[in-house]
């Protein structure tokens, strides 16, 4: 989109980085009140943690910063996740949650099978839309036909994958495209019943973007992928196995999946830096979600560095002061007004 020095694209109406500076995209704190609490945790050692207590708010977006080592995930997943919504010596819930969505940045398992479109539970939708298409032109497929991962419709070459492993004696596997479906995973007879000229596999190949136009011309929820949107994930297809995704996108990936399932607004959500390899604009549009779920009556704990995020924080815990044994303190704990005043190591940046 653009090319050249920092001082050349700041100059280029092209360039993202010259966008997101024009348009300042910067969102600050709702300034949320902070007074009703979610939990009091006394004596926290886990790791390097050194006896700390910490309260944190409810119906709020806390994030959790400070540099490498310093103790966030220890205090974070293993002292507050862990406990379960329980109560214990150490830890006391103040606020009734339903229940606690962690979504870290854990890579999925090395599962082919699993797609954009069944992690989004949208597959099924399309697969009956499929097989009410056939039934129309008379043809004899169930939407099981219309599935890669098992029944009749998949290339019995490869099994529904679309790549074959090609065994090398000295080195790595390599995943070929299979040489009978050509990486379109059906058998022929199957791709052959279309919707608006588009197969099965066509779909598969659909942008989130593409695929939202389809789903609404056919009368399909678009709710799960209308989610992706807003975590930015619209670029990516539906037939994109979810191995393939970064360990951001696998985050925002599961943020959106759990939203989509979820119920009601009770919810405590902890997340590990879900912004990691976003653009500026993303995290604009992403922090626009997550500012409406905490307004609907969810709270957010992030372990987070990125200071767009924790600008428009409503409760700020920084520990500290360096990582490992030199860490596991308490240096900040409060409201991001006082946090901005305050002479921390995050906060001289903000
Ligand atoms: N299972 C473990 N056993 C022993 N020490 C651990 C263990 N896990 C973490 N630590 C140590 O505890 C300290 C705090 O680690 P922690 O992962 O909580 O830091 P962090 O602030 O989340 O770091 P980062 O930002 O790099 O992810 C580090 O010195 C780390 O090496």
């Amino acid at each position: 989109m653009a090319s050249g020095t920092y001082h050349d694209l700041l100059h280029n109406p092209n360039s993202l980085l010259s966008m997101s500076h024009q348009f300042k995209y910067e969102q600050s704190s709702y300034q949320r009140p902070t007074n009703k609490m979610a939990l009091k945790l006394n004596n926290a050692n886990n790791h390097n943690l050194k006896n700390i207590s910490v309260t944190l708010p409810a119906n709020c977006l806390s994030v959790i910063t400070g540099v490498s080592g310093s103790g966030k995930s220890s205090l974070l997943f293993g002292e507050i996740a862990t406990s379960g919504l329980k109560d214990s010596e150490k830890i006391q819930w103040l606020k009734k949650f339903e229940d606690i969505v962690m979504i870290s940045q854990k890579r999925p398992s090395r599962n082919k099978r699993s797609v954009i479109a069944t992690y989004m539970d949208a597959f099924d939708d399309i697969r009956s839309l499929f097989a009410k298409e056939a039934k129309r032109k008379n043809l004899d497929f169930s939407p099981s036909d219309f599935s890669f991962n098992s029944g009749n419709g998949r290339c019995p070459n490869c099994l529904g994958l679309g790549m074959i492993e090609s065994n090398q004696l000295f080195f790595e596997n390599m995943e070929l495209p299979c040489p009978i479906c050509h990486g379109n995973r059906y058998k022929d007879e199957v791709l052959e019943v279309k919707i608006d000229n588009h197969s099965i596999a066509d779909v598969l190949n659909f942008s989130i973007l593409e695929a939202i136009e389809f789903f609404e011309k056919n009368r399909l929820t678009t709710t799960p992928l209308t989610l992706l949107t807003k975590t930015n994930l619209d670029y990516i297809s539906l037939g994109q196995t979810t191995d393939t995704l970064s360990g951001g996108e696998m985050q925002r990936l599961s943020l959106a999946s759990v939203i989509a399932k979820q119920k009601g607004n009770k919810h405590l959500f902890i997340m590990d830096e879900p912004t990691t390899g976003m653009h500026k604009i993303d995290v604009y549009h992403f922090m626009e979600l997550i500012q409406n779920l905490v307004d609907k009556g969810n709270t957010f704990f992030f372990i987070e560095h990125n200071l767009d995020v924790i600008r428009q924080a409503d409760y700020i815990v920084e520990l500290g002061s360096n990582g490992g044994e030199q860490g596991g303190n308490i240096v900040f704990s409060g409201d991001i007004t006082d946090f901005i005043q305050a002479d921390t190591k995050t906060s001289i940046y903000l």
